[in-house]
């Protein structure tokens, strides 16, 4: 796997950022690098900011200090070329809202039609195609409060294709996911970042990150790790990460093999 392999600039540069929420220091002087056309993964326990660095990315929280840039411009002037796309934790679907998941990618054509033009022979083939690429032509016309969870994040993973994003922003994506739908979550990934774009996920699923990371950034407040899967969740760097108990140690009440969520 590579890491840093690319020569191109990073896709995301966030530099000495600093962030609070209330009186608590989410984010605690973090310096990140994500290579172009890359996976990489952000892992860390309940709590240890992924989602607050996520949200940094897309300007909806200020940094108490230091600053982020996406494909080589400030936060809200990369957002506003639709170049980014973001999958944030809670899908944000209104499942009583008749929107059917074929309407839902469609979305990501507004990038090129704008919010008033009607969709384009163009548009409705993009559209076809990303739900193709995730499995899912046969659900098109189905609302999305019909479908299952694992079926609505592929629906919003579609939209990102279908918006053609350069950079996805992708916050616990494989929470709740069956193991079908993870794999094609996986792969459609994969595909993409072959092609050159980049992906940012957020985990705290230790098991999912050796199949889907080329690079794992280790987060607790602070940036603890950043390099190489084989590298960075070492058992030293995680327990380093964890405090006591090693992950692929038995939960000592469930006897499951334990997740960063279940050791923080
Ligand atoms: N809206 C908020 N208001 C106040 N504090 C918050 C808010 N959101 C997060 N926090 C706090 O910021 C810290 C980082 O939380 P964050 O959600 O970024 O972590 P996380 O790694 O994404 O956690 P999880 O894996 O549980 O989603 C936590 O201490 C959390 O309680």
């Amino acid at each position: 796997m590579p890491f840093s392999a690319h020569t191109g600039p990073p896709a995301v540069v966030v530099t000495d950022l600093t962030v609070d929420r209330g009186q608590i220091r989410a984010l605690d002087s973090v310096s990140l690098s994500v290579p172009t056309g890359e996976i990489t993964v952000l892992l860390g326990p309940n709590g240890s900011g992924k989602s607050t660095l996520l949200q940094s990315l897309l300007g909806l929280v200020t940094p108490t200090a230091g600053s982020v840039r996406l494909l080589g411009s400030p936060v809200r002037r990369a957002l506003r070329t639709g170049r980014v796309a973001a999958v944030p934790q809670s899908d944000g679907l209104d499942e009583r809202f008749p929107v059917t998941a074929g309407e839902v990618v469609m979305q990501g054509r507004r990038r090129f039609t704008g919010p008033w033009r009607r969709p384009s022979a163009t548009d409705r083939l993009a559209v076809d195609d990303a739900l193709e690429r995730v499995g899912l032509s046969a659900i098109s016309g189905r609302r999305i409060g019909e479908l299952s969870g694992g079926q609505r994040r592929r629906v919003l993973l579609a939209r990102c294709l279908a918006q053609e994003a350069e950079l996805l922003l992708l916050d616990e994506p494989f929470s709740g996911m069956d193991a079908g739908s993870e794999e094609v979550y996986i792969d459609v990934l994969r595909d993409l970042t072959a092609s050159g774009r980049t992906a940012l996920v957020s985990t705290h699923h230790l098991a999912t990150v050796e199949r889907l990371a080329d690079s794992v950034a280790l987060l607790n407040g602070r940036l603890v790790a950043h390099g190489p899967v084989a590298e960075t969740t070492t058992p030293q760097i995680l327990s380093t990460l964890l405090g006591a108990r090693l992950p692929g140690d038995p939960d000592p009440t469930t006897g499951r093999a334990a997740t960063l969520g279940v050791l923080s």
